[in-house]
């Protein structure tokens, strides 16, 4: 039976446990539960802390595991990302009072104290750029460790950054690193086996089915060529007869972000009758 480490809490569980459903596994009802077992699919799920995930994975525990980036490479495991589940998606940045350091290039932290509840991916930083600061391992609310003298610069997760503008913070440079959350196996791991392929097939065609639509129209045939020029599909368009003489249906899947633009160039070389179906599942 295939073990899955899935978050128990925090920003990375709804979206987990929503992909999962959405791949044809059983998630659990109550949030309290640890465990689920999904006997259909011969897969068992264990609900554990995001950030002690990674480290399950890597010691062998569990075969897979969803977690964040910044929260694998900041355990320092014997893990390795497998696929990027698109979700969860943050910046790590620094953060100080604007104004207060003497630049935002790496060798300007040297000597400055950095607080952060990610030491690990601090210290990696830290040793790629050949800086010395000290690090300050804070556990969250790392925004006021400014604010109470303990650090001099924050290193955290940035979303909105509707965080750091309340705690009147400007963030420093390029980001340090960009998560998501992924898919996560023991380095080296064998992913051969059946479930394991059943698992990364479903998980991939639910990418598919949310970064894509389907769309469908109407075109007369002498158009057909500059039509499918704007929807060529992923294999290939489907093109159907109509009923109606001159006339021919098209068929192709186009990605959700372009569909609006393609639709009004497709309404430009003569296609009607578009229309736009989401995609619930795929396997491509
Ligand atoms: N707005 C966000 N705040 C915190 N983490 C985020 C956010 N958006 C994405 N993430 C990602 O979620 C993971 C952190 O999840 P985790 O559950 O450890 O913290 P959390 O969601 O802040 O919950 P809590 O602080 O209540 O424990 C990281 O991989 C981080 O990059
Ligand atoms: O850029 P934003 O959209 O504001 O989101 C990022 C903030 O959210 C998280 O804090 P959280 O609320 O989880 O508190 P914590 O620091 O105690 O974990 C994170 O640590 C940042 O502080
Ligand atoms: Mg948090």
């Amino acid at each position: 039976m295939l073990r899955i480490a899935v978050p128990n809490k925090g920003t990375l569980s709804g979206p987990a446990a929503q992909m999962l459903q959405e791949a044809g596994y059983r998630q659990r009802s109550d949030p309290k539960d640890l465990l689920c077992r999904d006997v259909a699919n011969d897969v068992e799920f264990f609900y554990l802390r995001p950030r002690d995930i990674a480290t399950y994975v890597g010691s062998g525990d569990l075969d897979l595991g969803i977690t964040g980036r910044d929260l694998l490479i900041d355990a320092e495991s014997d893990a390795e990302e497998l696929l990027d589940l698109g979700f969860g998606k943050a910046t790590f940045r620094f953060a100080a009072v604007p104004g207060s350091l003497k630049g935002s290039e790496p060798g300007d932290l040297a000597g400055l104290r950095v607080a952060t509840a990610y030491p690990g991916v601090m210290q990696r930083y830290l040793a790629e750029h050949g800086v010395t600061a000290e690090v300050i391992r804070l556990d969250g609310a790392v925004e006021n460790a400014i604010r109470l003298g303990v650090a001099d610069v924050i290193a955290d997760v940035v979303e909105t950054g509707a965080t750091l503008r309340q705690a009147g913070l400007e963030t420093l440079g390029e980001p340090i690193l960009r998560s998501s959350a992924v898919l996560i196996r023991r380095a080296g791991s064998d992913t051969g086996n059946a479930g394991f392929k059943q698992l990364l097939r479903r998980l991939q065609g639910v990418l598919v089915a949310r970064r894509y639509v389907m769309l469908a129209y109407d075109v007369r045939a002498d158009s057909l060529d500059a039509a499918v020029a704007l929807t060529p599909g992923i294999e290939s368009p489907t093109i159907s007869p109509l009923h109606r003489e001159g006339w021919v249906a098209v068929q192709a899947m186009v990605l959700r972000e372009e569909m609006h633009r393609i639709m009004d160039e497709l309404y430009d070389v003569g296609a009607r009758a578009i229309l736009v179906t989401d995609i619930h599942a795929c396997r491509l």
